[in-house]
């Protein structure tokens, strides 16, 4: 049974905190749906999760070990599926598939495409380069990756956008078959996708005002000099 937990995580994006106080768990076989408005910070957290950015306070476990002591461990059970669908337009659908399964050290490689392409129905996509993929077509092939190798987290961020009705209908059956299979599953959506009792995390709960986030920058601007004092003492001695 596998544990991911994040524990009072606070984000800052560029300039400006945008979430913090936040926590969450989920159990082998949860789901976890993000919502809140544009900007509360879904993606932000997602990118947390895969351990592509850093909180800037709080830790992210796996089974109680924190995900920055082996990031390497981190991504191979992760699969994320970013804004960006990341196909490559000179290669086939077959050819990005093949190359993420070569990156990632898939074994058995052509059937789990195989697999994959006939789960997104796009088999028949396999030979079309990605250029001239709809936007759909694109989503799909990039949903297709995720069928492909092990992994024990996926992370979608708004993996609908794009998909037609009948599409969302699959992705949300391809959820359930990896709950099934003992998978944690943290998404976000805008819209509603027909996943079985996904537990909430509303990202609108976790918005830091403005007031306190320019609080939190003073606080900062009269840290430095103090900073500064400490470091020209460590680089006197
Ligand atoms: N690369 C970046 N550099 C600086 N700030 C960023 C960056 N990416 C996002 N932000 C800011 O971080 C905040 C959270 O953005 P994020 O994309 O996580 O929100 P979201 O909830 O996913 O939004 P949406 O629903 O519109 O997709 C926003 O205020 C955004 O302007």
């Amino acid at each position: 049974m596998a544990d991911f937990s994040g524990s009072d995580l606070t984000c800052l994006r560029g300039e400006r905190l945008v979430f913090g106080g936040l926590s969450f768990s989920a159990k082998s076989g949860d789901a976890v749906m993000l919502r809140g408005r544009n900007g509360a910070g879904k993606s932000s957290l997602l990118r947390l999760m895969a351990g592509l950015v850093a909180p800037r306070s709080g830790d992210l476990r796996w089974n109680g070990e924190n995900i920055a002591e082996d990031r390497t461990a981190h991504h191979a059970r992760t699969h994320y599926l970013g804004h960006q669908d990341a196909i490559k337009p000179v290669l086939t659908v077959r050819d990005n598939l093949r190359l993420w399964g070569q990156l990632r050290g898939v074994r058995d490689l052509e059937p789990a495409i195989d697999r994959a392409l006939t789960a997104l129905q796009i088999h028949h996509l396999a030979r079309v380069t990605g250029r001239y993929l709809s936007s759909g077509q694109k989503r799909r092939t990039a949903l297709a990756r995720v069928l492909i190798g092990h992994s024990d987290l996926w992370l979608l961020d708004e993996p609908t956008v794009g998909l037609d009705r009948e599409s969302c209908a699959e992705l949300a059956q391809l959820i359930t078959e990896f709950r099934g299979r003992g998978g944690i599953v943290v998404y976000s959506t805008h819209i509603d996708l027909d996943v079985e009792s996904p537990t909430i995390l509303d990202l609108d709960d976790f918005a830091i005002p403005m007031v306190e986030w320019l609080a939190e920058q003073d606080e900062l601007e009269d840290m430095a000099p103090t900073k500064r004092a400490a470091s020209s003492q460590e680089a006197a001695q």
